[in-house]
């Protein structure tokens, strides 16, 4: 696991430590191993007699505690049990002393979410029209591309809110609260992100649970607003926005800016100036980062908060490790010595980067041809060929679907997971024709197939719509085959998806038979070759040729890809993924470390790694009116 930045210097940091009401045993802890607190060699943290009053900072003091026995300090001790740092931040049984206990780092996490509650200001800011409700905790903890803040937006009657709005995040300097409102007040966006959610839900689709809170949330404010500013001038609720928090923001205290006017980056039309017409309370986006120059922005009131889950996140991280380390393990054996050694880092950035280039470029050229449906002609003419970045290879394991293909359309589609490489499916999107074979060690044959990577039925919306990935084989098989692993060859953009959700299925069913018949024309051999069943009158379309162009394009590929390729295979055997083509156990590394809140680093991915990973995921989010 890649520990965050060590930071500049080394960090003291005096926390009236709580020992265990059972005193000094060493606390039993699921890893095996009793945790001091701080890492060997790292900020050595002291155990403090007494308590600071912080109630003056709004915490509630959490007072004499029956567990408090004090200790001398002598040196740190083990963290009992009931270990308590930072005021009123009183973590919960490591070992689940009953079964539904929180597990230590959560309980740690949420007591500083609770925390952070009564430090950070009130939830809602208001201007003469508009007033945001912030619904999530002052302290979002980062969680990887689906980590979301929660905001509602409220106006007077007279002010609905414009069709134009857009909604951008802006970071806090060192100045504190005064350097974001002065940014604000001069509209100077530099650092501002947009983040305006690029989905509508409709109010039956949200989690109801959540929806629940949020009703209860608007419900207070709207009523306060009511009793404030009597029936005529009340701000009523308006909209309600889930924003996808993008990695390129990094740590540290956010506000978020209603705006009207203006346009979006990159987009054409017209200019008129962005107003300001309301800015969010105030947020802390925490990962478990080590860095103590993450607290930029922190003042004086939210200091003990960055205590907190600056703590809170070193135990994570001390914990945490021995989960990923074996994996890290393998993944350093396995990466080829002699690049490891001699090219060393450099070879494998400078190809990451021009990796990334590349990604860009396939971006680009992917996403100019999916705007509209492509012209047939281009690809029956005898002499057309896949055009870059055409042919593309993909692959996945089949699950169960909803089953709607076959029962509604009577064409099976088989839903892919685990698909490799994985950004594909957020850079693709659309109908596209290509060769699929089963990955099955009795025959590799490919068959012409159509690839959908859509957003299929997905029913609840989500703050990172994950496409879906699904195939229909042109072909017949005997009986199902969930569970196999797929190698597809994607050769050509056919037509944007249709939303399926508001397609009527006949409507469907045309197009598919179309893009069936299309599939079948350009690529159903007239005379087949005996290996790949695939047409020799058609040469640039057989799935033979496509497999040369990749084998081509692998070759040069640089070192970096190899030592990625290795490494995905490693996590693969230690993640026990088989079976070929079952790719993505990378995936399940960084899945894991965003679950600990640990931003995957930099050079995991090569330079820009977070920003690249935001234009794949896209601004993501979604809204509902109220
Ligand atoms: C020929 C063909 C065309 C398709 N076109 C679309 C499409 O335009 N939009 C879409 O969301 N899904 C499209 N699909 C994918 C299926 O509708 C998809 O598998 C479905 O969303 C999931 O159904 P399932 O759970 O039964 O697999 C197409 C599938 C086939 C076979
Ligand atoms: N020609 C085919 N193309 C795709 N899947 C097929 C084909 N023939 C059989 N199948 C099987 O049908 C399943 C998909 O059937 P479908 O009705 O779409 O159900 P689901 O909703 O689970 O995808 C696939 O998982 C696969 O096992």
């Amino acid at each position: 696991m890649k520990r965050g930045p060590g930071g500049s210097g080394r960090l003291r940091i005096d926390l009236p430590i709580r020992t265990s009401p059972r005193g000094d045993e060493p606390l039993s802890s699921p890893y095996g191993y009793s945790p001091q607190f701080g890492s060997p060699g790292g900020p050595q943290l002291r155990p403090q007699n007494s308590m600071p009053d912080l109630t003056r900072y709004g915490a509630r003091s959490p007072g004499p505690s029956p567990l408090y026995t004090p200790r001398s300090p002598r040196t740190p001790g083990p963290i009992g049990s009931a270990a308590t740092f930072g005021p009123g931040v009183t973590l919960g049984p490591s070992s689940p002393a009953t079964p539904d206990a929180k597990p230590f780092w959560q309980s740690a996490l949420s007591e500083a979410k609770h925390f952070a509650g009564g430090l950070i200001p009130h939830p809602t800011e208001s201007t003469k029209h508009y007033t945001i409700l912030r619904h999530s905790s002052a302290l979002v903890f980062y969680r990887g591309p689906g980590t979301s803040v929660t905001i509602s937006i409220f106006s007077s009657q007279d002010h609905p809110v414009p069709p134009d709005r857009t909604v951008w995040m802006q970071q806090r300097g060192f100045s504190g609260d005064s350097g974001m409102k002065v940014k604000a007040a001069f509209g100077s966006t530099k650092d501002w992100l947009e983040v305006t959610p690029s989905a509508e839900a409709q109010p039956h689709e949200l989690d109801k649970a959540a929806d629940r809170a949020w009703q209860r949330d608007i419900a207070k404010v709207a009523s306060r607003s009511l009793k404030d500013k009597g029936p005529q001038k009340a701000h009523v609720p308006r909209e309600t926005h889930v924003i996808r928090i993008p990695e390129a923001s990094e740590d540290g205290y956010f506000r978020l800016h209603l705006c009207s006017g203006g346009v979006h980056p990159g987009e054409k039309g017209n200019t008129t100036k962005r107003k300001v017409l309301c800015s969010s309370p105030i947020f802390r986006v925490a990962s478990t980062s080590i860095d103590p120059s993450v607290m930029r922005g922190a003042s004086l009131t939210t200091l003990p908060l960055e205590v907190g889950a600056f703590v809170g996140s070193k135990m994570l991280l001390a914990r945490a490790a021995p989960v990923l380390a074996p994996i890290e393990k393998v993944y350093d054996k396995i990466a080829p010595s002699f690049v490891a050694q001699k090219v060393g880092g450099m070879a494998a950035d400078a190809v990451q980067a021009q990796k990334s280039q590349q990604r860009s470029a396939l971006l680009a050229a992917a996403s100019q041809q999916q705007s509209q449906p492509l012209d047939p002609s281009s690809i029956l003419h005898p002499n057309s060929e896949p055009s870059p970045p055409f042919p593309l290879k993909l692959t996945g394991k089949v699950i169960p679907g909803t089953g709607r293909s076959s029962s509604t359309l009577g064409i099976p589609t088989a839903n892919l997971s685990f698909v490799t490489p994985d950004d594909l499916r957020y850079t693709l999107k659309g109908t596209f024709l290509g060769w699929t074979a089963l990955v099955n060690p009795l025959e590799l044959q490919y068959h012409p197939s159509i690839i959908t990577i859509s957003p299929g039925y997905s029913s609840s919306p989500t703050v990172t719509p994950t496409p879906q990935v699904s195939v229909h084989i042109i072909h017949s098989f005997p009986q199902p085959f969930v569970g196999i692993s797929l190698k597809i060859i994607i050769m050509c953009f056919l037509r944007p998806a249709l939303p399926l959700r508001s397609t009527p299925p006949e409507q469907q069913l045309v197009a598919f038979s179309q893009d069936v018949h299309l599939a079948s024309s350009v690529l159903l051999p007239s005379s087949p070759s005996p290996d790949f069943g695939s047409s020799s009158s058609r040469p640039s379309w057989t799935a033979e040729r496509a497999i040369h162009l990749l084998s081509l394009r692998k070759s040069q590929r640089g070192i970096g890809e190899i030592i990625s390729d290795a490494k995905e295979k490693a996590v693969e055997k230690v993640m026990g993924r088989g079976g070929g083509g079952g790719g993505g156990a990378s995936e399940v590394v960084t899945s894991m470390q965003q679950k600990l809140g640990v931003r995957v680093s930099k050079n995991d991915g090569g330079e820009g790694a977070a920003g690249f990973r935001d234009e794949i995921y896209g601004k993501g989010g979604y809204w509902v009116k109220r």
